[in-house]
């Protein structure tokens, strides 16, 4: 898997990233979304320094002129609930894209220790020949990402795959390089320690779904 952390170089995401993270300000749940969106903004745009290009003319008012654009056709898919936000993000930036949304939550069955990944709900265009983007800002133990690459699997195969997450657990991060193919892409803003006993990255922000959406109960 090629691994790009993107706050390995200091750059105003590091702004961004301390916001989602700080208790006080998490108590604005309008800054935390518009955060995890500038983030996905980011996380975009470098991602876009991947893409194929071609060579193209444009008129403006005065002459032709040569622009390099961007060739991919783009599935961009999202892990509802979290995701919607980040989904704004990168959408924001790939206008053509077309989407996709799956809902894949933790269904703590027996305790809150142990729980399973449950995939309900799964809108997706064709995806034969194009470039997946799948984009969860949590990557936990990496589950999520893994159950969604396989239930997306019978609309098609992509002719590449980028993860796109906002905060990754060291283990989550080892999981899915070892369940991705390693010509895979994950642009990750950071990579913390790790999980705690209920699966919660650490230091991480908490949870992120409740902090964009409200509390959820549980099922
Ligand atoms: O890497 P994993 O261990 O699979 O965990 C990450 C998942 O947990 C969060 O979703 P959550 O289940 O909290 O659902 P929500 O978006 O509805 O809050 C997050 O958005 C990921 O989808
Ligand atoms: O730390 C975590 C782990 C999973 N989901 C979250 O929202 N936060
Ligand atoms: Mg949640």
């Amino acid at each position: 898997m090629l691994i790009h952390n993107i706050s390995n170089q200091d750059s105003i995401l590091n702004s961004f990233l301390s916001e989602i993270r700080d208790i006080t300000i998490q108590k604005d749940p309008m800054r935390f979304r518009r955060n995890i969106e500038r983030i996905g903004e980011i996380l975009g745009y470098e991602l876009s320094k991947s893409l194929n290009y071609s060579s193209q003319i444009i008129k403006t008012p005065l002459d032709n002129c040569n622009v390099n654009l961007p060739t991919n056709e783009i599935v961009l898919c999202s892990i509802l609930r979290a995701g919607v936000p980040l989904h704004n993000g990168l959408l924001n930036y790939f206008d053509k894209a077309e989407n996709a949304f799956i809902s894949a939550y933790r269904h703590h069955k027996h305790n809150p220790e142990s729980f399973e990944i449950i995939v309900e709900y799964l809108a997706c265009p064709n995806l034969e020949g194009k470039t997946l983007i799948l984009a969860d800002p949590m990557l936990a133990t990496g589950q999520s990402m893994l159950a969604t690459y396989e239930a997306l699997k019978p609309f098609g195969t992509p002719k590449e795959i980028h993860l796109v997450s906002v905060i990754g657990a060291q283990e989550g991060v080892d999981f899915v390089n070892n369940n991705f193919d390693k010509d895979t892409h994950l642009w990750i803003a950071t990579i913390d320690e790790k999980l705690n006993e209920k699966g919660y990255i650490i230091p991480g922000l908490g949870d992120a779904g409740d902090l964009a959406f409200g509390q959820k109960l549980q099922q």
